[in-house]
């Protein structure tokens, strides 16, 4: 039987994603960004077509790369304005009863005590259908937003990323036992403090001692995805990360990519099946190839150069405005994020990318590869892709807000489901359960189940620092 093809929309809180110029065009409604009505819209239109989740992208900073200055992303609107996402998790988890939302938020500026308090309200708030989206942050202007002088060095970004995790598994599933809240109005008693202990941690980068603050959510750890692709970035993920989300602009580029990744997993003594791998992926899907194709010549002519640059400048920390249009894109290790320019040079050797083609390319959908057709020319790629490079599914973003993601749900899902690929009905339970995991919560050999308290069900004896955080 063909592999499910697994979907969730690929977002941000801002005018420009992914596909600067755009929103110029008099049908697109992406300035509707800051109206509630809009998202609300956007999330049961997802649900109908049975998406897995809504995925938040988000970034700390602007992109101040191209010109070394933020003229052309304020300009072109190019991920900037930015609001922030996670307010928008309970106002579409009231909206919907099954599509997830995947949040990204960075490890990099704040204390994961505030970080893990965050995601466990939007957990209960969303009765199990959030995934935090882990990101170390890769602008140079969000460091000294903050008050940095600079940002960290790539790797230790990730080093410090590492014992991050490790605190937050411990408030989540180390802090408050299964059955530690009690509620019983007859004693009055909320929760039994002998089953509640304090998360004590004093490592390299960060230190708390003292109980969680909220009671335990349905997942405790939300799902977690990872998004960066560098040998770092890909130990990281291999230790953490449930779900990958990864962006390559060719199948043979990414199935690289992927194949790094299960030998990674492997190597961490884990299934390397049971993570799920997302590609970054634009459809621009019709009734007809011609209408489609007559779609995405529109979009083509409306593309923003100047804001494609400045995303990929930012992206990959080298300011392109100073090279020429003809100019080779060449591989160099740099602070920012390694696996955007690797995309567009050592990751698929039988492809030579210009700055013009790679700033083009970017222009729709960013890294991710594009089809356009009708939806059996959609669903033959989709499939296609699927079978050449091992992944899981699809993070899609749109063109044209939201007729993207109206015509994918109207004219791709059907053909999907019409092949036996795609889902009629979504499974019950969190988002973890429906992505096929086992329980709501984390399970072994996942290093964040080592954290939990194995006292469940008894008296506690355990003392705080028996915690593997410790
Ligand atoms: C498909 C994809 C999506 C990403 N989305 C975000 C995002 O929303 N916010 C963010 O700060 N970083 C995002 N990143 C960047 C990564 O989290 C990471 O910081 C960056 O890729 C640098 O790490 P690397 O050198 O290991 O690739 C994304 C990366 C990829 C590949």
């Amino acid at each position: 039987m063909s592999r499910q093809i697994r979907l969730n929309a690929f977002t941000m809180n801002c005018v420009v994603h992914l596909a600067p110029g755009q929103w110029t065009a008099e049908n697109d409604r992406s300035v509707d960004y800051l109206k509630t009505g809009h998202w609300v819209e956007l999330a049961r239109l997802l649900e109908r077509g049975l998406f897995d989740s809504l995925f938040l992208g988000d970034i700390t900073g602007i992109y101040d790369v191209a010109g070394g200055s933020p003229e052309i992303a304020l300009r072109t609107a190019a991920q900037v304005p930015m609001n922030d996402p996670a307010p928008l998790i309970p106002l579409l988890a009231h909206a919907t009863e099954h599509l997830g939302f995947g949040v990204t938020l960075s490890v990099s500026y704040e204390h994961p005590y505030l970080l893990a308090r965050r995601l466990t309200t939007l957990d209960h708030l969303s009765e199990g259908r959030v995934a935090w989206n882990i990101v170390t942050s890769y602008l140079d202007s969000g460091a000294r937003s903050l008050g940095r002088d600079a940002l960290a060095a790539h790797d230790a970004r990730y080093d410090r990323a590492d014992e991050y995790l490790d605190v937050c598994y411990a408030l989540w599933e180390g802090s408050w036992e299964d059955g530690a809240v009690v509620r019983d109005r007859t004693t009055g008693v909320y929760a039994d403090p002998a089953r509640i202990h304090p998360v004590q941690h004093a490592g390299e980068h960060l230190r708390t001692d003292g109980v969680f603050q909220c009671e335990p959510s349905p997942q405790r750890t939300p799902l977690l995805f990872q998004a960066g692709g560098s040998d770092r970035g890909t130990r990281f993920a291999a230790r953490h990360a449930e779900c990958i989300f990864v962006g390559a602009p060719t199948a043979a580029g990414l199935r690289r990519t992927v194949d790094r990744l299960r030998e990674a997993l492997r190597q961490e003594g884990r299934d390397p099946a049971s993570v799920r791998i997302f590609a970054m992926f634009t459809v621009i899907v019709d009734e007809t190839e011609a209408l489609a194709q007559a779609r995405h010549d529109a979009y083509r002519a409306r593309v923003s150069y100047d804001g494609a640059l400045a995303l990929l400048s930012g992206w990959t920390g080298i300011d392109l405005s100073r090279y020429a249009p003809d100019d080779t894109l060449a591989y160099v290790d740099t602070n920012a994020g390694q696996s955007a320019l690797a995309s567009f040079s050592k990751l698929d050797p039988s492809r030579t990318w210009t700055v013009r083609d790679a700033v083009e390319f970017v222009g729709i959908g960013g890294r991710g590869g594009v089809a356009v057709g009708d939806a059996r020319q959609v669903a033959d790629t989709l499939q296609a892709w699927m079978d050449e490079t091992g992944i899981d599914g699809f993070n899609l973003a749109s063109v044209e807000m939201p007729r993207t993601f109206e015509d994918i749900v109207t004219h791709l899902v059907p053909e999907l489901q019409r092949r036996g690929v795609y889902k009629t009905a979504y499974e019950p339970g969190t988002l973890r359960e429906k992505l096929g995991g086992e329980s709501a919560r984390l399970q072994a050999p996942h290093v964040g189940a080592a954290f939990r308290h194995q006292n469940d069900g008894h008296e506690s004896d355990l003392r705080a620092n028996d915690n593997p955080a410790s």
